[in-house]
């Protein structure tokens, strides 16, 4: 029986790439063919999604810093509190902390809702700190993120699919980490790489054999060969 290829949301760090952060290249083979939407699902900053998706000839539909932007059918909506989230970084850097990013901080430069720290930071000291702001710490394996409680890739995801008129269970979802959570409690369909956190493999149906793209790739084929 031949399916209707489904919808996908993927997260980008950890599963598009190799274990080196690279983009793997092969993600411009499976995307670019891929017959129905692509939405990538990130905690990057919006223009890194948004670029990747332009270069990859996908139409913009972009779930960014974990939530906190979400674009689809030329519609963009932000959520999040970016300058509670500056006032905990400042005071993070107040106490000795440091964002760890160096001088110019392209992490951030574009950021729109919330902060990301780099992971050599004193983590202890940056939980106090944003706990007494009321934000969260996700930690995706690349960055922790200084983040609004309640904007998450997954509201990301619902919303997206609401502007395009689908299920969200239509979707099947690909990712690593913890931030990848709620979009696996979103879509239909959840596949953990194995590279994952033990947040996010707690939390996919699937925990597939391969790491990085390997491991997205494997998927990819089995949802076109249904
Ligand atoms: O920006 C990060 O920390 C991780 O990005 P990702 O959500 O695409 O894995
Ligand atoms: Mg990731």
């Amino acid at each position: 029986m031949t399916t209707e290829t489904p919808p996908l949301a993927l997260d980008i760090d950890g599963t598009l790439t190799d274990g080196m952060g690279r983009l793997d290249p092969r993600a411009f083979e499976y995307l670019q063919a891929w017959d129905a939407t692509v939405v990538l699902a990130t905690g990057k900053a919006f223009p890194y999604p948004v670029s990747l998706s332009h270069y990859l000839g996908l139409e913009l539909t972009v779930i960014a810093e974990n939530g906190g932007v979400v674009l689809a059918d030329d519609t963009v909506s932000y959520q999040g509190d970016r300058e509670r989230a500056q006032a905990a970084a400042d005071a993070f850097v107040d106490r000795g902390g440091d964002i760890g990013w160096g001088s110019f901080d392209a992490i951030n430069e574009w950021r729109r809702t919330e902060i990301a720290v780099n992971r050599s930071a004193d983590e202890e000291l940056l939980r106090s700190v944003a706990a007494e702001f009321d934000l969260e710490v996700f930690d995706t394996g690349y960055a922790y993120h200084v983040k609004t409680p309640g904007v998450e890739k997954g509201t990301g995801l619902k919303a997206v699919a609401e502007t395009l008129g689908r299920d969200p269970r239509d979707f099947v979802a690909i990712g690593d980490s913890e931030n990848d959570v709620s979009t696996f409690d979103v879509a239909g369909r959840s596949f953990a790489v194995a590279n994952a956190d033990a947040a996010a493999k707690e939390a996919a149906d699937v925990v597939v054999e391969g790491s990085y793209f390997d491991g997205t790739a494997a998927v990819l084929e089995s949802l076109a060969g249904e």
